[in-house]
């Protein structure tokens, strides 16, 4: 039995992928959703808060609530009726991992809900399980930049040390872009060349983001796995990309599956990139909104409250 009436858990952002790194590393973004979740006796009520609420679907196909069943699935119980209020500050199917926050937002709920029978370990490897991916779960669960390889033990899960001096830049525009269309346009094989391409862009990008190498850095964001592909999916991808380069930055690539850019620069330098996104795509008729945001370190927060006696003996 549960002996906490609600929990309210807050998860960040994500930009997965980073380049040459699909479907292995991302990095947490000081962007937030927050979810509450309260213990109810009446049916699933799901209310949504903010920017694009009217998108988010309010009954049990909901993927936080989806996230939730899926907890007490894994732990053989019932799941209890629940009224869950989402306050959105991600944009929805803009790669920058909304669904990543629902899934852990509802995985990490249900489980305080439970009194947290699995441990945050068993919660990540869930959460990758039901995302497909590790890339963006993982950020959004443990805060800064991680690594995911799968091994005999499951999944290793590495942190990596971002610079301080590197800033991210993204550009959100008006439009959205399901993961689900972004991975249909990507070839099942690739050739040699290009997997020694990436291999040898994967190992520069790590070393570059942990020193701040100017030149690692700049060779370091070319991918030859998924960028290609998708570039046209995004209009303007290639007018973003002189702009930003013009403007100073180390480079860009599509944050997640896209269709947000992400620019990384100095911080010198990091005025003039906001100004370069937001004309260049201006021109060819794209309204998007840029921010710098820095590296969440922290992942996941919660805060619950207990029952009250009175509420416990009605339990
Ligand atoms: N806060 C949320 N609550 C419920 N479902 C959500 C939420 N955020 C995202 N989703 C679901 O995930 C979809 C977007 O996922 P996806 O295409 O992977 O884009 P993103 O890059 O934003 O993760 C939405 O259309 C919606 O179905
Ligand atoms: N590696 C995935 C990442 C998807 O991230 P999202 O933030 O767009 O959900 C991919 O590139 O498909």
């Amino acid at each position: 039995m549960s002996i906490i009436s609600h929990v309210i858990v807050k998860v960040p952002a994500t930009t997965a992928n980073l380049g040459p790194g699909f479907d292995c590393i991302g990095a947490a973004l000081q962007l937030y959703n927050e979810f509450k979740f309260t213990l109810s006796d009446s049916k699933l009520c799901i209310k949504v808060h903010g920017k694009e609420a009217e998108k988010v679907q309010t009954d049990s196909s909901n993927l936080i609530y989806q996230a939730f069943v899926k907890l007490y699935e894994r732990i053989n119980k019932t799941p209890p009726g629940v009224e869950i209020e989402v306050n959105l500050g991600i944009p929805l199917a803009r790669g920058l991992g909304s669904s990543a926050t629902a899934i852990v937002g509802g995985l990490v709920g249900g489980n305080i809900l439970a009194d947290s029978p699995l441990s945050p370990e068993e919660v990540i490897k869930l959460a990758i399980e039901m995302e497909g991916h590790p890339d963006n779960v993982v950020p959004a669960f443990l805060g800064g930049c991680q690594l995911a390889a799968t091994s005999s033990r499951g999944w290793e899960i590495c942190p990596v040390h971002w610079h301080p001096e590197i800033i991210p830049v993204v550009a959100i525009p008006d439009f959205e872009l399901s993961t689900s269309q972004a991975r249909k346009v990507l070839p099942i094989e690739i050739s040699r060349d290009d997997a020694i391409f990436n291999t040898s862009h994967f190992g520069l990008l790590l070393q570059a983001l942990a020193s701040n190498q100017k030149e690692w850095l700049q060779a370091a964001l070319k991918d030859k796995l998924h960028q290609p592909y998708r570039q046209s999916l995004i209009p303007g991808y290639d007018d973003v990309e002189s702009a930003v380069i013009e403007a100073g930055a180390y480079g860009m690539v599509i944050s997640g599956a896209g269709p947000t850019l992400l620019a990384l620069t100095d911080r010198a330098h990091s005025p003039k990139v906001v100004q370069a996104m937001t004309h260049a795509w201006a021109k060819v008729g794209i309204t998007c909104t840029v921010l710098p945001l820095p590296i969440d370190i922290n992942g996941i927060s919660f805060d619950f409250s207990p029952l009250s006696p009175t509420q416990r003996q009605k339990r």
